[in-house]
């Protein structure tokens, strides 16, 4: 459990509109603790997403958001938004290879700063070693990201956001929809063990899924979005 009296992260009466105003969800409450894994699970269209980007400061809200007791502006934005990761399903159609990427994430003041390791190759090293081990050899790091597999994508953008280690909360956006099984048990499973390690940075994740059966093999708390809001229950649906 979180040392801090004030909790590891705290939600509170989170909302969030369209910008024509129409509401997404409103009312949202969510208290993580060391070693949660939340999974989100809801019909598409219902604001999961959407919940996610709010959560780290991407996406605008009304309600109260907290990590550590502090608010995201007190850390400053950029800084929070390292310690609260938000890891798309897929990055967005990016220029330049995966490498090229990691150069210019590390050129940002907030990355570089909070991070245990000390170097663009250190860095580079430990998500190649991820990426690895999920079956991505070297050279892909080389290649354009139009080139590559959504599969490929997927798992070089989630070694990316795990190498890096500054996270405390990691926020997974379906991580493993375009992999096939094993690659997506392998994930599941490297991810687990980082929660699990007191040797990084990590504390919480809010996973969405829409596998059931991803759900029960790593979550241990369970949120549903439907009809603009949400609730939690303890455990999957029979
Ligand atoms: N910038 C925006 N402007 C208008 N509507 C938006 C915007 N962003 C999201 N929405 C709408 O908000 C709703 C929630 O979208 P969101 O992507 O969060 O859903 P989701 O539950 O993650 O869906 P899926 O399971 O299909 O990924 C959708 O109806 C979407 O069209």
């Amino acid at each position: 459990m979180s040392s801090n009296p004030q909790g590891l992260f705290t939600v509170r009466d989170l909302s969030c509109t369209t910008e024509e105003g129409s509401r997404i969800f409103s009312g949202v409450d969510l208290s993580l603790n060391e070693g949660d894994i939340v999974i989100v699970q809801g019909p598409s269209g219902c604001g999961k997403t959407t919940f996610l980007k709010c959560l780290s400061h991407l996406n605008v809200y009304s309600g109260h958001i907290q990590l550590h007791g502090k608010t995201p502006k007190s850390y400053g934005v950029p800084l929070y938004r390292t310690k609260v990761a938000y890891v798309p399903q897929r990055p967005p159609l990016l220029p330049g290879t995966p490498r090229d990427f990691l150069t210019t994430a590390l050129s940002f003041k907030s990355r570089r700063d909070h991070t245990k390791l000390s170097s663009s190759a250190e860095i580079l090293e430990s998500a190649a070693k991820i990426a690895n081990s999920w079956g991505i050899d070297s050279e892909l790091w080389e290649r354009d990201w139009s080139n590559l597999s959504g599969g490929e994508t997927q798992r070089i953008a989630l070694a990316i956001s795990v190498g890096f280690d500054g996270a405390e909360v990691l926020l997974l956006d379906e991580p493993t929809s375009a992999l096939d099984h094993e690659s997506c048990l392998l994930v599941e499973r490297h991810i687990m063990n980082t929660l699990r390690s007191s040797d990084n940075s990590l504390k919480a994740i809010v996973w969405i899924t829409h596998s059931p059966e991803q759900a029960g093999r790593v979550g241990n708390r369970f949120l549903y979005f439907s009809n603009g809001s949400a609730r939690e229950e303890t455990s999957l649906p029979v």
